[in-house]
This record gives C-alpha cells, sequence and structure tokens, in this order.
C-alpha cells in the first residue's frame, strides 16, 4: 500500500513539479526572462480550480516582463518552452520582415491517418505557398460582391428570424444566431448549398464542428501536435472527416453529371485538383495533373478549415459588437443613425458602395475586434533558428512562439482605458497615431488572415440588418465585464444573451 502512495506522490512530482522546474532551467540558460516555477504551478492550479483560460495567464505573463523591461520571454506549456514576444517592433518582425524563420502555425499534419489535417493552416513551407497562392483569388474584390449578395439574402433570414424572437418574446442567444447567419453564407458562398440554419436552426456541418471546436482535442491539437503523431490519432474526428470527404466527392460527382459550373470555394478547388479539370461546359475527370493539384483529402482540408476558421471568429465579432452596443446606447443610437443617414443616400438599399461609406459602423466593429479578438493568441512555429535582433538570444528551430494578440490589445500603453468600448479610437485622426500597428486581430504578414475582409464584410451586413430594425439591450444574466472559457477561439462562459426590441420601419 505505501508502495503505491510513494509510487503515485513520485508520478505527480514528475508530472507536475518537474516540468517548470525544467523550462525555467531552459530559459535561464538562454538568458531569456521567465517567471519563477512556482508562478507556473500557480498557474496550473488556476487553470485546473479557478478555470482560468490560458490567454488570461499569458495577459499577466505579458505584464510581468514588460513591467521589467523586457522586450520578450519565456513562457512554458508543461514540458513545452514558448518564446512570448512583448515588443511590437520585435513582433512586427517576426511576422513580417523575418518571416522566412516563422513561416509555420504550429499544427499536425499526418496525411495517411488523418486526411483533413492537409489544411492550409496546418501546412508548411513550399506547401502552405502552393495552397495560399490558389486560394488566394477566392477573396478578390469581384469574388467579395458575390460573398456580399449572399450575406444580404441571408441577412433577409437573419431579420425574419430576429422577429421571430421579438414576437415570442424571447432573448436572443447571439452567438447562437450569428453562427447561423455565417453558415449559411459560407455552406452558399463556399459549396453551393443552399443551407437552411437560419430557418431551420440545423447545420450538420455548423453541428459537427462546433462539436469539435468545443472539444479539449482542439487545445491539444494545437499544443501539443506530437500526441497525436505518436498515437496516430485523427486530430478532427472521423465524423468531421467523413463529412468533408463525402461533401466534397458529392458535389463533384453532382456537378460533373448535370454539367454545372459555380464559381464557389469547390470550383476553386476543383478547377485545381489532381484529378479534376473544369471547361466551359462543366467539370471533368482529368488523370494526369498528379501531384501538383489537389487531392480529395486536401480539398476536404480546405473545406473543413475555411468553413471552420470563417464562421465561428466572424459570428462572435458581430456578437462582442452587439453586446457592447447594448451596454452603451448611445454608440448604439450613433451607429444607427449613421446607417440611416447613408441608407438614405442608397435609396434605403444595402449597397456594397453603402456599407463602405459607414465609418462609425466599421470604427465600432474594430474596436469590438480589438476588446475581444476572436482569435485570442496568434501562433508560430520557428522554422528557421533566429537571433533575436540587439541581444544575444538565439531561439531554436521547432520552438514555439506565442503572439499575446488578446493581452497587446488590453494593454493601456497601447489603448487607454482599454477595458472601455470607445469606437473613435480607430477615428482617422486617433488611429494613425499608433505605428507600428498594436491592433492585429487577424495576425499579420504573408499568413495574415485570408479571409479577414469576407469575414469584416459579413459582419457588417449582420450589424446593418440587425440595427436598422431592431433594438438592443442588456440581458441580466450576461456577465459585465464578459467572463471567459479555456477554448482555442474568444468564447464566454455563459451564453451570450441580449434583449430586442423591434424598431417602427
Ligand atoms: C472576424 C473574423 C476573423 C478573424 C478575427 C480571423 C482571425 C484570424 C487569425 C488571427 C488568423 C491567423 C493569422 C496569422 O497567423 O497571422 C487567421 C488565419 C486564417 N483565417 Fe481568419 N479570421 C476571421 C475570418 C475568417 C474568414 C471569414 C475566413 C474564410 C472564409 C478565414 C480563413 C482563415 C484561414 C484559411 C486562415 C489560415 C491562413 C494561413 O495559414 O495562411 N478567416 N484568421
Amino acid at each position: 500500500m505505501y508502495n503505491v502512495i510513494l509510487v503515485i506522490i513520485l508520478i505527480l512530482v514528475a508530472v507536475i513539479v518537474l516540468p517548470p522546474q525544467l523550462t525555467f532551467i531552459y530559459w535561464y540558460w538562454k538568458g531569456v526572462d521567465t517567471v519563477s516555477p512556482l508562478s507556473f504551478l500557480g498557474y496550473l492550479a488556476k487553470l485546473i480550480f479557478k478555470k482560468e483560460p490560458l490567454f488570461i495567464n499569458l495577459q499577466h505573463f505579458y505584464h510581468t516582463m514588460k513591467k521589467n523591461g523586457k522586450k520578450f520571454g519565456g513562457y512554458h506549456l508543461l514540458i513545452r518552452p514558448v518564446f512570448v514576444p512583448t515588443d511590437l517592433d520585435l513582433i512586427k518582425k517576426m511576422l513580417i520582415s523575418d518571416f522566412d524563420h516563422f513561416t509555420d502555425h504550429i499544427g499536425y499534419v499526418n496525411a495517411k491517418d488523418d486526411p483533413i489535417s492537409l489544411n492550409i493552416f496546418n501546412a508548411k513551407g513550399a506547401n502552405w505557398h502552393r495552397i495560399r497562392s490558389t486560394l488566394s483569388s477566392l477573396f478578390t474584390s469581384a469574388k467579395r460582391k458575390v460573398i456580399f449578395d449572399t450575406a444580404i439574402k441571408c441577412g433577409e433570414d437573419l431579420k425574419q428570424l430576429v422577429n421571430k424572437y421579438v414576437e415570442r418574446n424571447e432573448s436572443l442567444d447571439v452567438k447562437e444566431v450569428n453562427e447561423r447567419f455565417t453558415t449559411d453564407i459560407f455552406v452558399s458562398y463556399g459549396f453551393g448549398i443552399e443551407s437552411i440554419a437560419l430557418q431551420s436552426g440545423t447545420s450538420e456541418c455548423r453541428k459537427l464542428v462546433a462539436d469539435f471546436a468545443a472539444s479539449i482535442r482542439f487545445m491539444l491539437i494545437i499544443f501539443f501536435p506530437e500526441l497525436f503523431s505518436l498515437f496516430r490519432m485523427t486530430s478532427y474526428g472521423k465524423k468531421v472527416t467523413n463529412f468533408f470527404i463525402n461533401l466534397v466527392e458529392a458535389t463533384a460527382k453532382y456537378r460533373k453529371e448535370n454539367s454545372i459550373i459555380r464559381e464557389d470555394f469547390i470550383h476553386r478547388l476543383l478547377q485545381n485538383s489532381s484529378d479534376h479539370t473544369i471547361t466551359n461546359s462543366g467539370v471533368k475527370e482529368m488523370k494526369n495533373r498528379g501531384d501538383k493539384g489537389f487531392s480529395l483529402n486536401e480539398m476536404a482540408g480546405q473545406c473543413f478549415f475555411f468553413y471552420g476558421a470563417g464562421y465561428e471568429t466572424s459570428a462572435a465579432t458581430i456578437s462582442f459588437t452587439l453586446i457592447e452596443l447594448a451596454l452603451n446606447q448611445g454608440i448604439q443610437n450613433k451607429v444607427r443613425e449613421e446607417i440611416k443617414i447613408i441608407l438614405e443616400k442608397h435609396d434605403g438599399k444595402i449597397t456594397y458602395e453603402a456599407v463602405k461609406e459607414m465609418e462609425y459602423l466599421n470604427n465600432c466593429l474594430y474596436e469590438s475586434m480589438r476588446k475581444y479578438p476572436p482569435v485570442h493568441t496568434n501562433t508560430r512555429l520557428c522554422t528557421k533558428s533566429y537571433n533575436i535582433p540587439n541581444s544575444n538570444v538565439v531561439i531554436k528551430k521547432g520552438t514555439y512562439v506565442f503572439v499575446p494578440i488578446y493581452a497587446i490589445h488590453r494593454d493601456p500603453e497601447h489603448f487607454p482605458n482599454p477595458d472601455t468600448f470607445d469606437p473613435d479610437r480607430f477615428s482617422k485622426g486617433r488611429n494613425n497615431n499608433r505605428e507600428p500597428p498594436a491592433f492585429m486581430p487577424f495576425g499579420d504578414g504573408p499568413r495574415k488572415c485570408i479571409g479577414y475582409k469576407f469575414g469584416i464584410l459579413q459582419a457588417k451586413v449582420a450589424l446593418i440588418v440587425l440595427l436598422k430594425h431592431f433594438r438592443f439591450f442588456p440581458h441580466p444574466d450576461v456577465d459585465v465585464p464578459l467572463k471567459f472559457g479555456s477554448t482555442a477561439l474568444l468564447n464566454t462562459l455563459n451564453p451570450l444573451k441580449i434583449n430586442v426590441e423591434k424598431l417602427d420601419e
């Protein structure tokens, strides 16, 4: 019996107490400031018992480093050392001018056991470049107009749905409603499928991806990809994998058999696939393009990732903006007034040009992404050893890098009174003074979010439709300030409820 207790104690010591000591020593020898192993243990206790999200701990770490006058620090994830830059010039260098040292995201690729891991986010080096350059044409201004038309159509369904809540005298779960909206847009623009998430509340696509995103698996893949390699696990689960493979296969077959040409996301993939091509008369099989084109698994991987990356981030942005507008009625009135005046100039229609003119709406959206960046932590992998400028520190190839977006966005040095929602921070005169940019909700450099204009566009359409027809009020159940959970994307612990009232037309 005593032996068993002794073994348990030794295992606990090995798992809990030792890792922080090892990373502490690692950073100490490198001459990089870190925090004491005790703080890391304290953090572990908070993570487990108080459920403090990782990005909040990273925020404490960021301020500790800055208080000590450091431009970077050595953080850790259990036994893994993580380099955290805190200085904006250094971050800019790492993401932009010295990008060739940090070309990859942290991510796991296993073509054999995990087909949809072959997606753009996980892709490395030259392979990433091939995928990125093939798919960037999906977001040209001509394509954005198609996305805009789709968003307008879905905006009508969004209005109908919110109307139903008003008629039933029910409060809205804004995140849920907005995720249905962004799902319908992507599924329609991306896959050419009439999605009815807004009308019916169900979408297999959203359910599968949402279940995955909320799972512990999602965090594990990002932070410990080796575990998946070692045990040859499918990071995304069989259901998600099969869903996206079937989606691509069935769409290609249907379009081939019915000579359908529809210039959407799947079209672009098929156009560049290893065994298909598209002519004026439709999709054709083609046997000899070989490795240059996308395989079926790669196409499924892109569908999965683009949908996953786009629907939740954009819905979160719309939702956090609405919550702040509900809490700040003066700002809500001001943005609604702007929408009214500009739409009147455009015959009451929500046109692409009208949306571009709405400066204050833009500022509200930016301020919401500043205060609540949906991607709270950006990651990079050091792909070529890097000598930190003006120092003797060299970070080794293979080191993880975390860019603490949330901490930077809430840093009073860059954004005075950071907890105040103040859209005027982004008004032209004031915004121009901030160099280098501290605002980076979409990351930066060659690997910056490929869909950011799409994300902004759909968020603006949703906000215009909603603010034109409804007024929003805070719901008593919503925590103010908001409380966040330990999820890979910024998410509140409790549902984001909001009260709504219909405006006279
Ligand atoms: C408000 C909405 C959005 C936010 C805040 C957001 C944020 C981000 C961030 C922070 C990154 C990492 C960038 C970096 O590493 O520097 C990223 C990457 C990415 N995002 Fe977005 N995103 C949004 C919307 C979208 C949409 C609508 C799509 C597609 C339809 C999309 C597709 C992607 C893809 C494919 C990547 C990986 C790019 C690569 O590795 O080359 N995102 N996003």
